[in-house]
């Protein structure tokens, strides 16, 4: 008898245990997979514990090995950046179910849909958990926060960021991009640049400069080691992710830690030496304190700006870099727009030794069509994905609390509904043109976690192209290779080798 119940005892627990992963692993999604179907809505099908994991994994290994070959239409973007999506609404719909494990995920590129999730300001749609070496990359910086720490480091960030403290920053910006020059050739030599390491190395400069100001030798020093660990990230992403093996003192972990260490002991010290009175970089208007609606004063501690500043590079130098390597490539494949915008900037910027000010880069609105063109068909972050907190409506579908809603942003970018039969084509014009397709693009996301850095970033990738087109002609070099991927950000897989040739004047 006492055997027995002692036997009883102990397989409850585990017979808890197996009928709650039976339940998570099996009922839940069948359930789930019925209150969609029920509403019209289908999708690949959900298969235990992996979900449609393994076919996502395939079908972005098959986007890497290809190459699109006409440089006249960018669909072939579409289907490498978001190779799931592509197939999957092909025959489910734009708005399907697919599954991440055992996690319900709908899909939509409806932009009504997608506003009304990222325009949602009530804590419903919520930004994921990150994996925790992502918060190790970036600390507790807005990319991470929610509730109202995050709004506390948005206000400052906004204030900090805004049109006039960018436009003030455009003198350091310009020296960053002669500093690039100088390794450039002059004259009418033609010479051949991978620009997408280029333009990595020079928005990490520019970066540097606007952050740390007076310091910025140190800084950029700090954002080498910054750097190093974001590669350390990148490499991580490629295998499974394991919980509690970051705590393991393995030769990687204890290159995060190290690393880690002395960056934020690093960026702590020049936060001691800053005067904020004197110095107007990004640092020091991080360090300001203010005063929030309420009249109270906010400010953020040592630690809060060490996480921003970390924030900032990983957040604003790829994605920068990439716009504009990708603006490079377009005006290579497509001359005659190169030529028109370097008319505008021949003719605004008459001097080409002095450097353009804040008020001829707000004069350039062709090269601002171009710009809007490239964030178009080579968006950096192609989707944005949400939590959903507690069951909501969206657009009459019901959606359950935890499952995850996948905007897929790029494919509003490419939908020929909204943007015309001509969508997959290059067309500065269509941001010259009024008209409904505008309210259908994303690129900087939207709502109140819409991107902080965009005054910044749109002036930085202006000012750098002007100055490239004042001084160079340029086109694709034979080995070049258009295959764009999504990692991270949308890059281009195999560099981006141009050839340039210095102008006369
Ligand atoms: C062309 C360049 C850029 C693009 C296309 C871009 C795009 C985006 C997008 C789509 C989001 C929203 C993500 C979401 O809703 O989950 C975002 C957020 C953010 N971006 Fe950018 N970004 C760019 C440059 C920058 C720069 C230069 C900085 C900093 C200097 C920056 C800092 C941030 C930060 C801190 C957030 C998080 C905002 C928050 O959650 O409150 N970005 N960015």
């Amino acid at each position: 008898m006492f055997l027995a119940i002692s036997i009883i005892l102990l397989t409850l627990p585990i017979l808890f245990h197996l009928i709650r992963i039976l339940r998570s692993v099996l009922w839940r999604p069948y359930i789930i997979q019925r209150h969609f179907k029920k509403q019209g809505i289908t999708g690949p099908g959900y298969r235990p514990i992996t979900g449609n994991s393994s076919e996502s994994k395939l079908k972005m290994a098959e986007a890497r090995t290809r190459r699109i070959t006409s440089y006249e239409y960018h669909l072939g973007v579409l289907q490498n950046a978001i190779p799931g999506y592509f197939d999957w609404s092909g025959i489910y719909g734009k708005t399907y179910l697919y599954w991440f494990g055992s996690t319900p995920r709908l899909a939509i590129s409806d932009p009504v849909m997608v506003k009304e999730v990222l325009m949602n300001s009530n804590g419903t749609f919520q930004r994921l958990d990150s994996n925790p070496l992502s918060k190790q990359l970036m600390g507790d910086g807005l990319l991470e926060l929610k509730g109202q720490k995050w709004a506390v480091h948005r206000r400052i960030a906004a204030l900090a960021l805004n049109m006039e403290q960018v436009k003030g920053w455009v003198p350091k910006m310009a020296d960053s991009v002669l500093n690039m020059f100088q390794n450039w050739k002059e004259g009418r030599g033609e010479f051949e640049i991978d620009v997408h390491k280029e333009f990595h190395t020079l928005s990490a400069d520019i970066i540097s400069r606007t952050i740390f100001g007076s310091s910025f030798e140190e800084g950029k020093r700090i954002f080498q080691l910054q750097e190093q660990q974001m590669q350390l990230f990148f490499t991580s992403l490629l295998n499974v992710y394991i919980p509690g093996f970051r705590f393991l003192p393995t030769k990687m972990n204890r290159k995060r830690w190290s690393l880690n260490k002395e960056i934020r002991e690093s960026i702590g010290k020049l936060i001691m030496e800053t005067n904020t009175r004197n110095s107007r970089n990004l640092l020091s208007l991080l360090m300001s304190s203010h005063k929030n609606s309420d009249g109270e004063d906010e400010k953020l501690g040592v630690e809060e700006i060490i996480d921003e500043c970390k924030t900032f590079y990983v957040a604003g130098k790829e994605t920068a870099a990439n716009v504009l390597t990708w603006a490079v490539v377009l005006l290579a494949m497509n001359q005659d727009w190169q030529l028109k915008a370097r008319q505008e900037v021949v003719e605004l910027f008459k001097d080409r030794s002095t450097p353009p000010t804040s008020e001829l880069v707000g004069r350039l609105k062709l090269i601002s069509m171009i710009l809007n063109e490239t964030l178009r068909l080579y968006t950096p972050t192609p989707l944005i994905v949400r939590q959903v907190c507690k069951d909501v409506d969206i657009q009459g579908i019901r959606v359950p609390a935890d499952t995850h809603i996948v905007s897929h942003i790029i494919s509003c970018h490419y939908d020929p509904e909204i943007w015309g039969p001509d969508s997959d084509q290059f067309d500065p014009e269509r941001f010259g043109r009024p008209g409904k397709h505008i309210s259908a693009f994303f690129p900087w996301g939207l709502g109140p976690r819409i991107c902080v850095g965009q005054s910044f970033a749109m002036v930085e990738i202006k000012l750098a192209l002007a100055m490239i087109l004042r001084r160079y002609a340029f086109r694709l070099s034979e080995t070049y290779v258009h295959s764009p991927v999504n990692f991270v950000t949308l890059r281009p897989q195999y560099g981006a080798q141009i050839v340039f040739t210095g102008l006369d004047g």
